[in-house]
């Protein structure tokens, strides 16, 4: 039984990059990505690192255990699905996200024109407004070319009853 008011979660998640596959950020595809990434589902680094955050939350574990990447049930899983169950698991101990912050650090394509549609996008999936979902994004500097990564922190409510 949770009793606090708030509570905070963190979430990662980060997807090796390959030529000849498509790339995936909080539901939008990436237009013009030489790379994609290589993953048992469609790999969305965005909505797999928000959802373990709304898990760490309430210490629920993370989606690793909820949709096992042994399961041939997930290949290429739209991520939405996972993180439309991960909401539903949440809401069901009585929490609501308030507001989220994600840093996506990716080397190429730059992604600051696609800001407000990831942003939308993500708000939307949590039935949030979209001034509540903050998006950051950072390279690697060249460290890590061939690589995406994303850090998600997510404060939670108490739903009044
Ligand atoms: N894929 C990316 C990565 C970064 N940006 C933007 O570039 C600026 C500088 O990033 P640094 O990692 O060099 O600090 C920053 O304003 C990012 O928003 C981007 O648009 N797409
Ligand atoms: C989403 C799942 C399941 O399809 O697989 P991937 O797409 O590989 O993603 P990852 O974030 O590495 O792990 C969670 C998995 O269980």
């Amino acid at each position: 039984m949770f009793t606090m008011l708030y509570r905070i979660g963190y979430g990662e998640d980060a997807h090796r990059l390959e030529a000849g596959r498509p790339l995936t950020l909080g539901g939008v595809v990436i237009p013009d990505s030489p790379l994609g990434a290589v993953a048992h589902s469609d790999g969305d680094a965005v909505l797999h690192a928000v959802a373990d955050a709304l898990l760490s939350g309430l210490a629920l574990g993370d989606i690793g255990q909820y949709f096992p990447d042994t399961d041939p049930a997930h290949k290429n899983m739209d991520s939405r699905i996972i993180l439309q169950h991960t909401l539903d698991l949440i809401r069901q101990k009585g929490y609501a996200p308030v507001n989220v912050a994600l840093v996506v650090t990716l080397d190429r394509p730059k992604l600051g024109p696609l800001r407000a549609e990831i942003s939308r996008s993500v708000a939307q999936l949590l039935g949030l407004p979209e001034t509540e979902v903050g998006v950051s994004f950072k390279t690697s500097e060249g460290l890590a070319l061939q690589h995406v990564q994303t850090r998600v922190t997510v404060l939670l409510e108490r739903i009044p009853s």
